[in-house]
């Protein structure tokens, strides 16, 4: 989903703030793992929007397997209709013991939920969450209502404003 929904508060998120944000939940994340080191096995990012949080959070934990997941969620029809387009390595993954997976955001739960059932031990992580998908999520950094639409920096461009005083 692209376009804003007319109750929806608008929450837009810089590159130098998903930064910050990812390094925050990368320093949660640390140790946190499973065995004696608490070190994750690999990162996984959703597809697409949790690559750059995924990338930034395997740089800080110095994490060098990174896989990907795809999931395509079909907001006309059931939660059950989300389908996984590109799996990560099989043999890496396993019950998703000791993966960390990482997406920019949790909203509804639903993307979420399908790759939970499929790796039910991995790790869930998120920079920004909403209330009704936090059910879905281990850890995240911040919270904002379910009537907030985040907008991120890679969706974004600089653009010109009319001075304030110059409206009408
Ligand atoms: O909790 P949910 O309601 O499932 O929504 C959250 C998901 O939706 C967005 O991805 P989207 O499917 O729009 O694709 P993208 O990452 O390629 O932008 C976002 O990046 C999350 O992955
Ligand atoms: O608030 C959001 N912002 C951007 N993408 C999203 N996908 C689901 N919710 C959101
Ligand atoms: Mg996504």
């Amino acid at each position: 989903m692209t376009d804003r929904l007319p109750h929806e508060k608008g929450f837009h998120i810089s590159w130098d703030q998903i930064h910050r944000d990812s390094r925050a939940l990368a320093w949660r994340l640390e140790k946190m793992g499973p065995g004696e080191a608490g070190d994750w096995k690999a990162v996984v990012a959703v597809t697409r929007g949790g690559m750059a949080p995924a990338m930034i959070v395997a740089r800080e934990l110095d994490i060098r397997t990174v896989d990907t997941i795809s999931v395509k969620s079909y907001d006309h029809q059931k939660q059950s209709d989300a389908v996984v387009l590109k799996a990560p390595d099989a043999a890496l993954m396993g019950d998703g013991t000791g993966i960390l997976i990482v997406d920019d955001l949790v909203d509804s739960g639903k993307t979420l939920e399908l790759i939970r059932r499929i790796y039910p031990k991995a790790h869930f992580a998120t920079v920004y969450a909403k209330p009704k998908g936090k059910p879905m999520v281990d850890t995240y950094i911040t919270e904002v209502s379910q009537d907030t639409w985040i907008f991120f920096p890679w969706d974004m461009a600089l653009q010109y404003v009319e001075p304030y005083r110059g409206k009408d």
